[in-house]
């Protein structure tokens, strides 16, 4: 039997691994908040999942279940990543009947007292395209939860000021390399010299029409309606951003790093339920056991980013020429059309101080006392944890929010060094030894460490996202519309 006044709350992540990892840390935070969670995934989500995770995987908190909803799309990969135009498009047209589907068997499910009534919903601000009006339709307050910075998040807003400007989308595919990306963009609230090209990349298109483009632009705009917007980072990073968003959507919460309030749980039921589509390799952290304190860097492209074996060689040949040891996390889907084999001289030379994964268990790595930085594609995750492990970063962003986050983590925040998009061996080996040796290197790892200090103090009991997390329990979700 449930508590028939127990707050429920239907979690909607969009359906990719970064996604899903920062919606189960909220999901688990209220849970042990005295919420009941019904947590959605796709099919084809779920079954990575229990193929990755085990049979059992998603079990071992009562009062927290997962039900899905099918993608639409036609059969893939089921070790790789989904097509993010196609998944984009498929969420606009299927997934609402699903999903008011699973609220009215959650509502009989409530009538006999099996579940409590569902009191609200949090879904991913990219999946506001359904969840806005299916909560508009049952009368419960909606939470978006951008995964992303407030920095990109203000950049995806600013998408349909820049149409009516007439400044995207492009002219021209010229207008990609003839300088015209570097204009800069000096009106937005809270962001100070911004180029076009450090705004979300979604807006490089000459299609009015793009699929990505127009989703991502729909998708901050029905933002609007919600009851809240929440961002994944914490108020003394992104002050000046999170005020402008403030003066656009009406309640804005900053609440992270995730983790970190997950730090302050003492139940050992909260390591059940895991975050990873792709098998964690243990032998990672048994080897960083082995190396100097400070002395690996950790190189890792997230969960979409792909690549060409040129680029692969490319990083690669740096990596041995900087003469540093690296921990390299190479997906199997990584390569485009290829399975990603290194050439010989490249194993030669690091087969003493290189090591290979599939897939790491990431945070443990980055708060590793060998880590000593982190060449990283500028995934907010990614970001994010990096900063609250206080790790200094190289950047390579590949898509999406990911020049913005670069942007910042180099310019703003002072914890990082750019990469050169048409990536070369020398600029790498350049780069790596600038961040794990020298000058350079002690003032960004000083910086990065004053954020690790500040991201703890904004989770801590009376820090800043915990403040903000309170407030959006007692003021939002358990309030009704
Ligand atoms: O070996 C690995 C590699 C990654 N991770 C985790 O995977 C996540 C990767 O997330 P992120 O860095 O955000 O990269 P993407 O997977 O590329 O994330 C997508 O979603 C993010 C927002 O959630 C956006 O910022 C990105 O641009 C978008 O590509 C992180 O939590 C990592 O800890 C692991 O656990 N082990």
């Amino acid at each position: 039997m449930a508590a028939a006044n127990q707050p429920h709350a239907i979690f909607v992540p969009y359906p990719v691994q970064s996604h899903i990892k920062t919606m189960l840390k909220l999901a688990k935070l209220l849970y042990f908040r005295g919420f009941h969670i019904t947590f959605i995934n796709t099919e084809f989500n779920h079954n990575r999942f229990i193929k990755t995770r085990g049979a059992n995987s998603m079990e071992g908190l009562h009062g927290f279940h997962f039900f899905t909803i099918p993608d639409g799309l036609p059969p893939s990969d089921p070790d790789a990543s989904q097509d993010v135009p196609a998944l984009c498009d498929s969420i606009r047209k299927n997934f609402l009947a699903p999903f008011l589907e699973i609220i009215a068997k959650l509502n009989d499910l409530a009538l006999s007292s099996k579940v409590p009534p569902v009191t609200c919903i949090v879904s991913d601000g990219f999946m506001s395209t359904f969840t806005v009006s299916a909560a508009q339709e049952i009368a419960v307050p909606i939470v978006l939860f951008f995964t992303i910075s407030a920095c990109s998040l203000m950049g995806f807003k600013q998408f349909s000021a820049l149409k009516d400007k007439g400044l995207i989308p492009l002219k021209d595919a010229s207008d990609l390399t003839n300088g015209y990306l570097e204009k800069t963009v000096d009106w937005i609230p809270g962001m100070k010299d911004v180029r076009l090209r450090d705004l979300p990349d979604v807006l490089r298109t000459t299609d009015p029409n793009e699929i990505v483009f127009n989703f991502a632009m729909e998708s901050v705009e029905i933002a609007i309606k919600a009851s809240a917007i929440v961002t994944h980072t914490f108020d003394a990073l992104e002050r000046d951003v999170l005020n402008g968003l403030s003066s656009i959507y009406s309640q804005v919460y900053a609440i992270g790093p995730l983790q970190l309030h997950l730090n302050h749980i003492q139940d050992e039921s909260l390591k059940s339920i895991g975050y990873n589509l792709w098998k964690e390799e243990s032998k990672c952290l048994q080897w960083l056991d082995s190396m100097k304190p400070k002395s690996v860097l950790y190189v890792s492209f997230g969960s979409i980013t792909v690549m060409t074996r040129e680029q692969l060689i490319e990083f690669g040949m740096g990596l041995a020429n900087s003469k540093h040891p690296f921990l390299w996390i190479i997906r199997p889907d990584l390569v485009i059309g290829d399975s990603g084999i290194l050439p010989p001289e490249f194993v030669e030379y690091t087969k003493e101080r290189g090591l290979i994964a599939n897939w790491c268990p990431q945070e443990e790595v980055l708060n590793h006392s060998s880590i000593g930085g982190f060449l990283t594609h500028c995934g907010w995750g990614s970001t994010i944890e990096s900063l609250s492990a206080g790790v200094p970063m190289l950047c390579w962003p590949f898509f999406a929010d990911q020049p913005t986050n670069c942007r910042y983590t180099c310019c703003e925040w002072g914890v990082g060094m750019e990469i050169d998009s048409n990536v070369k061996r020398d600029e790498i080996e350049k780069l790596v030894r600038e961040l794990m040796e020298g000058e350079k290197c002690k003032k960004l790892k000083k910086r990065a460490m004053e954020w690790r200090k500040l991201a703890i103090e904004a989770t801590s009991p009376t820090g800043s996202s915990s403040l903000n997390l309170d407030k959006l329990v007692s003021h939002v979700l358990l309030s009704k519309v």
